[in-house]
């Protein structure tokens, strides 16, 4: 959905060459997908994903995925142009439950399981091979659009 939106996020900007470029999508009505492919760089122990990269595809997917949310609850359609609010991350909290490794893609589940006034909590599992090798809670708040 964010393809046509055009950003520097490390996480999902399409403009930002050395960002992660992430994708997320709706993946029925409930929760968003988003795959991606770890590059030999980023390594921790041999073989294996560095945790802080996890944590940092999980922090953009759960953004998405709070503000796709948000947009669905509201109304908004998501069409590219600028929206009135921002999501920020708040808080991210990721269990490490089996090593990642380097040459498989991830595929991360996420989707909004409490909101309040400004702040969604957002559940996202990590999955490798259909297996779960991370799991992770993340509050978005809601913010006027950043400059
Ligand atoms: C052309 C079109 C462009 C479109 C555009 C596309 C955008 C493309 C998106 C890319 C996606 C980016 C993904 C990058 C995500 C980052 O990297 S964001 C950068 C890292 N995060 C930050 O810098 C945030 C820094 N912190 C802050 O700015 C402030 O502390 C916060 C988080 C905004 C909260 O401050 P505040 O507004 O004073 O919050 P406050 O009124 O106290 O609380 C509001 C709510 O949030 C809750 N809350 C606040 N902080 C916390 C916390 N730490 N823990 C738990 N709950 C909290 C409160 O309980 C309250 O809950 P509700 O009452 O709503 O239930």
């Amino acid at each position: 959905m964010q393809d046509v939106i055009k950003v520097h996020c490390f996480g999902c900007g399409s403009l930002n060459e050395r960002g992660l470029q992430i994708k997320s999508h709706w993946a029925g009505p409930e929760e968003l997908v988003c795959r991606w492919q770890p590059q030999p760089f980023h390594i921790g122990h041999p073989g294996v994903v560095y945790g802080g990269m996890i944590a940092s595809v999980v922090d953009c997917h759960a953004m998405w995925t709070a503000m796709a949310a948000h947009c669905r609850d509201s109304g908004i359609e998501m069409d590219g142009t600028a929206l009135p609010f921002a999501y920020v991350t708040g808080k991210l909290s990721v269990s490490y439950l089996k090593p990642a490794v380097i040459d498989q893609p991830l595929e991360l589940r996420a989707r909004v399981v409490d909101k309040g006034e400004r702040r969604s909590t957002v559940e996202c599992v990590v999955l490798q091979r259909g297996q779960e090798c991370a799991r992770a809670e993340v509050i978005a708040v809601r913010v006027q659009p950043l400059a």
